[in-house]
């Protein structure tokens, strides 16, 4: 060892700096095998210290162990954490001259491949064309197959009001081919998707190869909480909003209804009563509130999941089938007893669907709401206003509703937790996703 470095070692050693264990759960401990590492000198070769060479089991006791943490951590209030940080921080070295300027500057990303949805055609665009352009970018849209005419007229009136040639292109068609040109070329930043968590998966993996940027918008597995204590009459609206919205057909839509025993019964009769009521039929007609599923494959898929959760002995409330008008119409239905194991609570239903599972205490709403891959909206009915707080917080979702089933709005930032996605849309933060950083250091200017 060279005398820089023993000197170095023997300093370490005198405050206790020299560990050579792995920390795990707040404890230095050894590789569960002894095995060790041993740790150069990289001017000349000399071994400094051996360390634990740890592997599978003591990596999943550490996330088991920073898993824990993670809940009364985080509830510390932030000058408690920022306290702690600054002690730490004050155990180093800190180095700064007073002759650099530093600035962050902010510049668009560059070219970004947009792929949409079909279930709301322009919005889906807009959400991510509008601050793409904002910020400086310039896009490649691939709208869905089922509904490129809304994305070809948006595209004509950008062109009528002026935005240059070449800023917005549209490319309809083949899905896998447009998507792979915009995944290999190196020439595209950025990917943003909203659509299927399967799609999402493939595009997030496609984008390694060029690492670009990834915004992913997916699918949900909304809970919808009914308390004891909820009003009524605000939680039957609510529901009605959040599920039937677009005929079962968005993202946020309630995809379980949780109601406590004490409400169960009331909740049930009157949401029923009010679904029972919900017009069916073609959307350009007088009165109709529901029209039909994207295609075929849709409505079987919806159905095949009713008649799974049948089977395993959910109770039709309302509906329950294909709509007398037929083709892709399906009666808006009301499933009780569902269990969170069932087939139609653990998928993305996509239709006028309602899975209603009971419950007896907050913890196990709780439980039940955050047992799924998914977490991009959810929505809790209570009157008492700890309990939102409470409940809000506990969710493992980017949004949630209190008292409201409607929440979707370009002032506020809409993005999932878990599987339902990366990134926010709409609100200033939307900005942020078309945005690099880029710092500035100027040296020398004493
Ligand atoms: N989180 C959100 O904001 C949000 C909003 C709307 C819809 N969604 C989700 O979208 C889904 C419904 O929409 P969908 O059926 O159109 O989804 P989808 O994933 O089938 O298709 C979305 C888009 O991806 C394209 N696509 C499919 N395969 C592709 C590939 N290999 N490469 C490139 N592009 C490909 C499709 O042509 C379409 O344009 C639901 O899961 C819903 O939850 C999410
Ligand atoms: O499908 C996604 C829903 C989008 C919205 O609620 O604005």
């Amino acid at each position: 060892m060279s005398m820089g470095s023993e000197s170095l070692v023997s300093r370490l050693k005198s405050c206790g700096l020299l560990q050579t264990k792995g920390l795990i759960g707040g404890k230095w401990v050894d590789a569960y095998d002894g095995k060790t590492i041993e740790v150069h000198n990289p001017a000349n070769g000399q071994v400094i210290a051996s360390v634990a060479c740890m592997g599978d089991k003591e990596a999943k006791d550490a996330i088991s162990a920073a898993y824990d943490a993670f809940a009364p951590w985080s509830k510390l209030t932030a000058a408690d954490r920022s306290n702690r940080l600054r002690n730490w921080l004050d155990t180093g070295l800190v180095s700064s001259s007073s002759l650099q300027r530093r600035q962050s500057v902010f510049m668009p990303v560059g070219v970004v491949g947009v792929v949409t949805p079909w279930n709301f055609p322009l919005a889906m665009i807009t959400r991510k064309v509008g601050p793409a352009l904002a910020c400086g970018c310039t896009v490649v849209i691939k709208p869905s197959e089922f509904t490129p005419l809304t994305a070809l007229a948006a595209a004509e009136l950008a062109l009528q009001s002026g935005i240059p040639p070449g800023v917005l292109n549209v490319v309809t068609g083949d899905a896998p081919k447009i998507g792979n040109s915009l995944l290999e070329s190196p020439q595209v930043r950025k990917i943003t998707f909203t659509g299927s968590t399967a799609v999402g998966k493939k595009l997030m993996a496609g984008a390694a190869e060029t690492v670009k940027k990834v915004s992913l918008e997916l699918g949900g597995n909304a809970p919808c909480i009914v308390f004891d204590d909820a009003d009524l009459e605000v939680a039957l609206k609510g529901s009605l909003a959040t599920k039937f919205r677009n005929s079962g057909q968005t993202c946020v839509c309630a995809n379980r209804i949780l109601v406590q025993e004490g409400i169960y019964e009331k909740f049930t009769s009157a949401f029923s009563n009010a679904v029972q009521d919900l017009k069916v039929g073609n959307g350009f007609s007088e009165g109709v509130v529901q029209g039909p599923l994207i295609n075929e494959a849709a409505v079987q898929k919806v159905d095949s999941f009713v008649q799974d959760a049948i089977s395993k002995g959910a109770k039709v409330l309302v509906g329950g089938k294909r709509h007398s008008l037929g083709f892709t119409f399906y009666e808006p239905t009301i499933i009780g007893d569902v269990k969170n194991e069932m087939l139609i609570a653990r998928q993305e239903v996509f239709g006028p669907v309602a899975p209603v599972i009971r419950f007896k205490t907050e913890e196990e709403a709780i439980q039940i709401a955050n047992d799924t891959n998914a977490g991009l909206a959810a929505y809790i009915f209570t009157n008492s206003m700890k309990r939102s707080w409470r409940v809000a917080e506990a969710l493992e979702y980017g949004i949630v509703g209190v008292n409201e089933g409607l929440v979707s709005t370009e002032v506020a930032p809409f993005g999932g937790y878990k599987q339902s996605g990366l990134g926010r849309e709409g609100s200033k933060y939307g900005l942020d996703e078309y945005l690099e950083i880029k710092y500035v250091c100027m040296g020398n200017m004493g």
